[in-house]
């Protein structure tokens, strides 16, 4: 063992990551009187907000159903704050309940250890050992770079959403965006207005539908909804207006979906573009739609109908994962989930051993806030019958 290893141990959870996830988790633990220990790699809370967005980012959902629990968003925000006025409200809200993160502890591995009943986690520096693990490093921990035949023979520019900040310095080029969710949308849109000329790939057919719906958030239109109809009517609903807003997105070769946006998000977590104009874009040619890339070549790529292209930059907007596999030992015990089976943590918050998730319901902020309550009301309920049996001892 390293003789410069530090031990702790830890008498309340500890909580891996200082996202909004970590953040909401430590906070409802407080309420209940449990004290948390939240274990961050970056120097700072919010990190992927921070440095891992483009400029022009802004909530897609409403912000009242984006807050964490107990402390709403200034008043003055608008409907849809920008990244920025996010971040300021998470440092608030770090500041508000004095949650103090351990930064620069990046967890290499978590073991636990069935005869002393506890976790062990090792960091870069650290060892910690804890009752309770909460995981709360996200779904969006690391970007997905596909294996792209001849990816790495292309010598002009090449990078991952995860580092786009804006189009400014794209002007004039011939841009490729590679995945249409929400960042290849925006990003598209964002390229186009800063003059560049974009494509974009689209390998399979998906749901767009507009970011508002009768000048409301077409989301909470939907949550709306659903209180009187099931899913497969406001589906219907929802395709009927973005039929007559967007009208039919087959002219444009973006087929649809057989199942519905709300039962595919449901079912497969897949998120429909909420879109916020690139459609409109792609709808008049300026923004070109293209299928699927057969391979990179040096100076550009070769789709599947067998074009070829030059190329300036590729923007591979192809998503990003989670990556508890690499430092949670045995991570697979979570991977009973029906749906998604290539993701490591369940759609669920509580696992086995006294380790727990918030954030990994494919729900965005939505499913943060339930997530973090339920997390903290189970182990609340323990950490009471324990320091009840320590008093009784003493
Ligand atoms: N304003 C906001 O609030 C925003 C929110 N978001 C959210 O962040 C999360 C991440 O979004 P995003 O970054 O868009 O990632 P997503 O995982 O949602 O989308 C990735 C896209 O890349 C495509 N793709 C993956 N691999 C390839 C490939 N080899 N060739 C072609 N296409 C490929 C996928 O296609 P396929 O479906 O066929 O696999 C999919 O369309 C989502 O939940 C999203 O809703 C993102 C941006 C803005
Ligand atoms: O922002 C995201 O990534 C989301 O997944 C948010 C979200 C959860 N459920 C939805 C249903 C329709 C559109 C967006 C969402």
């Amino acid at each position: 063992m390293n003789p410069n290893s530090k031990r702790f141990w830890t008498p309340g959870p500890v909580i891996v990551g200082a996202g909004p996830s970590g953040l909401a988790a430590a906070a409802c633990l407080k309420q209940r009187g449990v004290p948390s220990l939240i274990l961050e790699k970056e120097s700072c809370l919010a990190s992927l907000w921070k440095f891992k967005t483009y400029d022009r980012l802004q909530l897609h959902l409403p912000k009242k159903v984006c807050q964490l629990p107990y402390v709403q968003f200034p008043r003055q925000y608008p409907t849809y704050p920008t990244k920025q006025q996010f971040i300021t409200y998470l440092e608030a809200y770090a500041r508000h309940f004095s949650i103090d993160p351990l930064f620069g502890q990046e967890v290499q591995s978590a073991k636990y250890d069935a005869t002393m009943a506890c976790w062990w986690l090792k960091t870069n520096e650290y060892e910690f050992v804890c009752r309770w693990l909460i995981v709360a490093t996200g779904e969006n921990a690391e970007p997905v770079i596909p294996k792209i035949a001849g990816i790495s023979e292309f010598q002009r520019t090449l990078l991952h959403t995860s580092t786009y900040k804006n189009g400014a310095e794209f002007r004039g080029h011939k841009v490729l965006v590679v995945g249409c969710g929400n960042s290849g949308m925006e990003i598209s849109l964002d390229l186009y207005k800063n003059g560049a000329q974009v494509s974009i790939v689209v390998r399979d057919k998906l749901h767009i539908l507009p970011k508002q719906i009768l000048g409301r958030s077409t989301f909470a239109l939907s949550m709306w909804l659903l209180k009187w109809f099931p899913v497969h009517v406001v589906d219907k609903f929802l395709l009927l207006c973005s039929r007559l807003t967007l009208g039919d997105t087959n002219e444009t070769g973006i087929g649809r979906p057989e199942i519905g946006p709300l039962a595919q998000k449901n079912s497969v977590g897949k998120t429909p573009v909420l879109d916020d104009g690139a459609f409109a874009k792609i709808k008049s040619g300026e923004i070109k739609v293209v299928r699927g890339i057969r391979r990179f070549t040096t100076k550009g790529a070769e789709f599947e109908d067998g074009t070829v292209e030059e190329l300036d930059t590729v923007i591979l907007a192809t998503g990003y994962r989670s990556n508890v596999t690499s430092w949670l030992q045995e991570a697979s015990f979570f991977n009973q989930r029906n749906g998604y089976p290539e993701d490591p943590l369940p759609n669920n918050w509580k696992g086995k051993n006294g380790v727990y998730s918030v954030g990994f319901t494919r729900q965005g902020l939505l499913g943060v806030s339930r997530d973090a309550h339920k997390v903290a009301d189970d182990i609340a309920l323990q950490w009471k019958s324990q320091t009840r049996h320590l008093r009784f001892q003493s």
